[in-house]
């Protein structure tokens, strides 16, 4: 079998120029205390114009530092990028931009991130006004007149109720929502290309999720930004994204259109993520699925196949050599030795099968 790793959907679409961002060969590593964490493993995938990507995984698999390594907020000095990665924004390559560069036009102008808890974004001693407004000036050649006008009708394209008080109350005044509101107004203000939400809703009730989503959902239409959603909830996956990509261990194991992945997944890791998906009938009928042991140490990544040890149907092979990412179709590939033309169908598998 065919040892080097390949990445047949990034190679399907390079030459397309509706692609807007295209990340090749990226690696993160981070070194801490316990040892040099890899935490993103050789991920190459591409954004088009307009489109929503989810990321979808474990807590630990590589989503957010694959997320901030595109904007450029990896942790500050124990974080590395691997030098054959390359991050190309509209062809060019953002790794290799200078510092100043990536401050005034590529984050907020290009790209902008929207985060889990807004409290940790928002700056406690400035009115909300006064932070959308910072961020009009910094990328604009706006008045503050202007900025603070601009930044009440952004207030209001945010749907926040009664813009023209919280335009002056200031972050810890207002509910988890509006906060998230905020940022998602602060985010767009410069009405970039592509907007990264990193598990944007986690922190908030059921309702006001749903509601969140919708809203950028709404702006993403009116505005035509493409966004990359970070999430471990499959029911938002399922409900927001055109493509949907799985990661485990830092590394992206299948990939393919929302419909490919629900409805014809390849992986064993996808079968089981969906599996752990609460439905209407589980919550009555039958206890939930829930995928035994735990992900691998990224200090010392599996050279084999990362999932193998929780696999269901793990093969000989898998414990021996890393799975080639194959194409199910032009927009669907795994990385998963049960797609060989000689591997058997997991049907007939038993635990530690040969091949
Ligand atoms: N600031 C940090 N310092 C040290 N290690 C980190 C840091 N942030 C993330 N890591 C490690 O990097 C790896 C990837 O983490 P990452 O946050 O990208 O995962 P994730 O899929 O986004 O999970 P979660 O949903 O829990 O954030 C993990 O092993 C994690 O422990």
């Amino acid at each position: 079998m065919n040892e080097q790793k390949t990445n047949f959907d990034t190679e399907t679409s390079r030459d397309d120029s509706d692609v807007i961002l295209d990340v090749r060969n990226l690696d993160v590593y981070l070194n801490t205390y316990s040892g040099r964490i890899h935490a993103v493993r050789d991920v190459s995938f591409t954004l088009k114009k307009g489109e929503t990507l989810v990321v979808v995984g474990e807590s630990g698999c590589g989503k957010s530092m694959t997320a901030r390594a595109i904007m450029q907020l990896l942790p500050e000095k124990i974080s590395e990028v691997g030098e054959r990665s390359q991050i190309l924004f509209n062809g060019t390559d953002i790794l290799k931009m200078p510092e100043k560069k990536k401050e005034t036009e590529l984050r907020g102008k290009y790209i902008s991130m929207i985060f889990q808890d807004p409290t940790t974004f928002l700056n406690p001693t400035m009115t909300v006004g006064e932070q959308i407004a910072e961020s009009l000036l910094l990328h604009s050649k706006m008045k503050k007149k202007e900025a603070m006008e601009q930044a009440l009708s952004l207030l209001k394209m945010v749907k926040i109720t009664n813009p023209e008080k919280r335009i002056r109350q200031y972050p810890h005044e207002l509910s988890g929502g509006m906060r998230q509101r905020v940022m998602i107004a602060m985010a767009l203000a410069c009405e970039p290309k592509i907007l990264i939400a990193d598990e944007p809703t986690t922190a908030l009730d059921v309702t006001t999720q749903a509601d969140i989503m919708e809203l950028i959902r709404e702006l993403q239409e009116k505005m035509g930004t493409s966004v990359i959603l970070v999430t471990h909830d499959l029911g938002i996956a399922a409900e927001v994204g055109d493509r949907i990509q799985v990661m485990y261990a830092g590394e992206i194991i299948e990939t393919g259109t929302k419909s490919e992945i629900f409805k014809k997944a390849v992986h064993p890791y996808t079968w089981a993520l969906m599996k752990s998906v609460p439905s209407a009938q589980s919550q009555t009928e039958e206890k939930l699925y829930s995928l035994k042991g735990t992900p691998p140490d990224l200090i010392a990544p599996p050279k084999a196949c990362a999932f193998a040890p929780r696999c269901e149907y793990c093969m000989g092979i898998c414990r021996r050599l890393h799975p080639v990412m194959a194409a199910e179709s032009e927009s669907h590939s795994a990385g998963c030795w049960l797609m060989h033309p000689d591997a058997p169908k997991p049907e007939q598998l038993g635990k530690g099968g040969t091949i």
